[in-house]
């Protein structure tokens, strides 16, 4: 058995993990990494990547306008490996090395409070990040063992066009699945246990969903799945109230478990329970040499969650400087179409958390003169202001995770809307719906004010 004695070992080489490993070893310290699988994560691999691929190949089929054939799934999917295979190597075990990180390979576990083990080798570290992310949950429906069934580990490797794809779960990956599994010419049905887009903005989601039954799937909402019968081809999922769907391929898609089953924490000190690795704001463990990141660490699942936990523990473990991971200024985005992006609070915590103080102002798509122009105006964005600073925003329509950026800019540097009011923005452009919310905001306080009306007739009469 051979020791490695290190500063930093992050276990994990996905989007947080690999993003720490980059850091700190460019910075001076001495970094090992542990990946047990592949490179990038699941991000790369079966996730973020591979799911907006698909969903590009889908758009570009719709946009042809001519129905979508078998073959259009087929190069959708070569599409899907050629994208994952242009980034892997910016994740790859020889970049990193190349930065000087000691990469091993294979599934590492705690072996102490101060040390792993992998593959015969033990890792001994000052400080170690647990960056391992999170697998499908699947969950224990009757009959589960005896289908057919794909998760976001195994749809990507479809070959052939499903005919009719069963998506359980209306979240994210249900529905950007069954949009883009629908442009590409299958049958999609959603079965939705409660409501489809439900942590969203529900004036917001009531735009995606409309949106997508427009394009033909089915999205059938407070239907919890009760039995799951058939086989290959011929699948059946059974609800609640006994109405039963059936389809060709089912997808799973009822959320995610954090990754800490087989990785000995107990025997490191560090508390963990389903939520993933237990940690505070400064994502430490109860094993204070310990930090978890990312999907392990239970406060949220997104990859630019993971690169800004990161960061903030780079610091941290870095320059020993105190640091906390804030949660207000983090943005999500579906990317379904319409697109439904949002950051900092929802209308209804905003309204809680500042009664009176708050004033919600909202902008149609049809009001940007870009958007009747491109014909996309369906849509809006909602601005929720207190004390003259945007505290959160929503938008849904085209491009809404683009036009998200100057609210997350202000959000996460707690700026004044008028940085907002006051930047001049190039017409026409859809970004125009952004500065058009902080507007909404000024001109009921300029053009709605006796105040100001009385100062103007005053100054005129006196000005030359
Ligand atoms: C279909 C889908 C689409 C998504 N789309 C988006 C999106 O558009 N935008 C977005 O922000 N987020 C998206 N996400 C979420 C995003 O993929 C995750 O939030 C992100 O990958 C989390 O990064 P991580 O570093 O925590 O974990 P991961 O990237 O999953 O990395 C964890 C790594 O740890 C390794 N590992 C696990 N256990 C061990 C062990 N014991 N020893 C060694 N290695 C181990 C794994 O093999 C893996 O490589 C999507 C997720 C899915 C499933
Ligand atoms: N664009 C993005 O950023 C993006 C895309 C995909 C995934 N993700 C991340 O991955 C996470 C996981 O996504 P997800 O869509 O799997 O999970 P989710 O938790 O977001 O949504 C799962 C949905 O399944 C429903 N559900 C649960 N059990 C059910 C049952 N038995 N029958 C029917 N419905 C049931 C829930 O009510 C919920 O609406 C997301 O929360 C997100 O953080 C992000």
């Amino acid at each position: 058995m051979s020791t490695i004695t290190t500063d930093i070992c992050v276990i994990g080489g996905g989007s947080g993990g690999l993003s720490v490993a980059a850091g700190a070893v460019q910075m001076g310290a001495r970094v090992v990494l542990i990946e047990g699988h592949k490179m990038g994560g699941d991000c790369l691999n079966y996730g973020c990547v591979p799911s907006k691929a698909l969903l590009a190949q889908a758009r570009a089929v719709k946009a042809r306008g001519t129905k979508p054939t078998p073959n259009d799934f087929t190069a959708a999917m070569a599409h899907v490996k050629a994208t994952i295979a242009a980034i892997a190597p910016h994740d790859s075990v020889e970049r990193f090395e190349g930065l000087g990180v000691q990469v091993l390979q294979g599934h590492a576990r705690f072996t102490g409070p101060d040390r792993a083990e992998v593959n015969g080798t033990t890792v001994k570290a000052r400080r170690f990040v647990i960056a391992t992310g999170s697998a499908p949950f699947v969950p224990p429906i009757e009959g589960i063992d005896s289908v057919p069934y794909m998760t976001n580990e195994t749809i990507f490797d479809q070959q052939a066009r499903p005919g009719h794809l069963l998506v359980i779960g209306g979240g994210p990956i249900g529905l950007e699945m069954a949009l883009a599994h629908r442009r590409l010419g299958s049958e999609v049905t959603v079965i939705e246990g409660a409501k489809a887009m439900g942590r969203d903005d529900p004036d917001a989601a009531a735009i995606v969903l409309a949106s997508l039954r427009t394009e033909g799937i089915d999205i059938v909402e407070g239907a919890t799945v009760e039995k799951l019968s058939g086989r290959a081809g011929a699948l059946e999922v059974q609800v609640k109230g006994g109405t039963i769907f059936t389809g060709t391929h089912l997808l799973i898609a009822v959320g995610r478990k954090p990754n800490t089953d087989t990785l000995g924490l107990d025997r490191a000190g560090v508390k963990h329970d389903r939520n993933g690795v237990t940690v505070g704001p400064d994502l430490r463990s109860s094993n204070k040499r310990i930090y978890a990141i990312g999907d392990v660490a239970g406060k949220g699942q997104f990859t630019h969650l993971a690169g800004y936990h990161a960061g903030v523990i780079i610091r941290a473990m870095l320059f020993g400087l105190p640091a906390k991971a804030r949660t207000d200024h983090i943005p999500h985005v579906t990317y379904t179409d319409p697109e439904l992006a949002h950051v900092g609070l929802s209308e209804a915590d905003a309204r809680k958390q500042f009664g009176a103080n708050l004033s919600v102002h909202k902008v149609g798509y049809d009001q940007i003169d870009r958007a009747q122009a491109e014909g996309a105006t369906t849509g809006f964005l909602k601005l929720m202001v207190a004390h003259g600073r945007p505290v959160g925003c929503t938008i849904v329509g085209r491009q809404a995770g683009e036009l998200i950026a100057p609210y997350a800019l202000a959000i996460a540097n707690k700026m004044k809307l008028s940085a907002i009011a006051n930047t001049v923005l190039p017409y026409p452009t859809l970004a125009e719906i952004g500065k058009r919310g902080a507007g909404a905001y000024f001109s009921g306080k300029l053009f709605d004010n006796p105040n100001v009306k009385r100062v103007v007739r005053l100054v005129q009469k006196w000005l030359p």
